[in-house]
């Protein structure tokens, strides 16, 4: 970024109030009356029926609308282990897309804890507040034990985003970017930059969708990971593969797919120039991706590019995943974000690509036309078809597959946030 864009990005986050979220009243407060309902004495009522049966929290506080972004700010988007506070502007982001894409409340955790067992009790001892939990920018492999603990601790919906929101949006818009490059995902060679949370979740699902084991190749810091090595945990000896090849120079030559899960500027022009023809390259790192799209662009004019960000084309960012299936998960009062919820949350985000692009997209991005194909592989953040689409469809997967504690919303379509209290 310019040194411009730099100094507006600080100047967003500091005025004209500092954060991005602020906490609202959603009951009158004007009269003595009114107090008196909301503080003492009417408060006791909702305490006294809440003891008598828990579901009451549900009717009579925001809990089933409310979810805890929790971090430790070990692996913060791209720029590493910077600590729980420096996390705080990414949750309170998070929050603010859960609260501008879905209508949901949130609140931010930056939890200093000293080891994975304390993070895990720290959380399991507060969750029966919240209605869901995202975790956030927990690094790998730490992040694995965090989640499995928690999802078995916690009856609410546990979702690690890194790891899920990012995997269904890449599966959504790799089975779309192949499409549009004639090429199948279980033919594909597939070369993965990273081996951290959101590249073991990505590749397990890119397998669970199709993709064949022997075509992929993962690589970490010390380059592809064989079944030679011997310093590998067990989430990356999941993708050891028996091969000679070494270094991303050796892996990438006549690649289908790159996907850069990993650090900045780590795929060179020349590296892509070796990839196959209409390679499709995910540089999703974020603020800076694995190579620049207007160097990818560059140095061939068939690749399919797409990055985590905002301002370029076909933006891959798990901000199109986690608010609706957060939205979908809590209206049917879901008990877990389960496979079969998230493969549906893939094919409805797939699926929405290819159909017209609605005006205000157009005019939100300043763009004259956009239509499915190599520059539009996936809906837009804005596109407001998301809410009731994912959400939509990750609710009936709760439903049909046996974790929801409720029926299909009666509310839904949703058309828009004002409507997710229903009528
Ligand atoms: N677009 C999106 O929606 C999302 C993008 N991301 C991006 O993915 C990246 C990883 O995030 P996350 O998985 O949460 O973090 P983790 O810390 O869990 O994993 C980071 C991984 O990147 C690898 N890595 C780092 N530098 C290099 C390098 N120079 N060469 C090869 N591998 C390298 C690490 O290797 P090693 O194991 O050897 O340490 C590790 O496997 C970040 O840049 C983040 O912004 C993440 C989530 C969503
Ligand atoms: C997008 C996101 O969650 C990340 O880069 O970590
Ligand atoms: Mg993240």
């Amino acid at each position: 970024m310019t040194d411009a864009k730099k100094q507006a990005a600080l100047d967003y986050h500091a005025h004209p109030i500092p954060g991005k979220l602020s906490v609202e009243l959603t009951k009158p407060t004007a009269s003595a009356k009114d107090l008196a309902l909301a503080y003492s004495p009417g408060v006791a009522e909702p305490c006294r029926e809440i003891a008598k049966d828990v579901e009451n929290a549900y009717l009579y506080t925001g809990k089933g609308n409310l979810v805890a972004v929790i971090s430790d700010g070990s692996a913060i988007l791209g720029l590493g282990n910077l600590g729980p506070l420096a996390s705080k502007p990414v949750m309170e982001g998070k929050g603010v897309l859960f609260k501008r894409f879905a209508g949901i409340n949130s609140v931010d955790l930056e939890v200093d804890a000293e080891s994975p067992q304390a993070f895990i009790d720290t959380v399991a001892r507060v969750a029966i507040t919240w209605g869901g939990i995202n975790l956030e920018d927990i690094k790998a492999p730490e992040c694995f034990e965090i989640e499995r603990a928690l999802v078995e601790r916690c009856n609410i919906p546990v979702f690690h985003d890194d790891q899920h929101g990012t995997a269904i949006v890449t599966a959504a818009g790799m089975l779309n970017a192949l499409d549009i490059a004639g090429k199948s995902l279980e033919e594909a060679r597939i070369v993965c930059l990273g081996a951290g949370a959101a590249a073991i979740a990505c590749m397990k699902l890119l397998v669970a969708c199709g993709a064949k084991a022997e075509n992929l190749f993962m690589l970490d810091r010390k380059g592809v990971i064989h079944s030679g090595r011997d310093d590998l945990n067990q989430y990356k000896a999941m993708f050891a593969t028996e091969t000679d090849k070494r270094t991303l120079d050796d892996a990438i030559d006549g690649a289908d797919v790159f996907l850069g899960l990993s650090g900045p500027n780590l795929l060179s022009a020349e590296q892509l120039k070796t990839m196959a023809a209409n390679p499709v390259v995910f540089a999703c790192s974020n603020p800076d991706p694995e190579i620049h799209p207007d160097v990818a662009n560059t140095a061939r004019d068939d690749v399919i590019m797409a990055t985590g960000r905002s301002d370029y084309p076909n933006q891959v960012n798990n901000v199109l995943g986690f608010p609706f299936i957060f939205r979908g998960a809590l209206d049917v009062r879901a008990t877990a974000i389960n496979e079969e919820m998230k493969v549906a949350a893939v094919h409805a985000l797939k699926d929405l690509a290819r159909e017209p692009v609605p005006q205000y997209v157009l005019d939100a991005y300043e763009l004259d036309a956009l239509e499915f194909g190599r520059g539009y592989i996936l809906p837009t953040p804005l596109d407001a078809r998301l809410l009731d689409r994912v959400s939509a469809a990750v609710a009936q997967a709760a439903v049909d597959s046996g974790v929801a504690r409720k029926p299909f919303p009666s509310h839904y379509p949703l058309n828009s946030v004002d409507e997710v209290y229903g009528g």
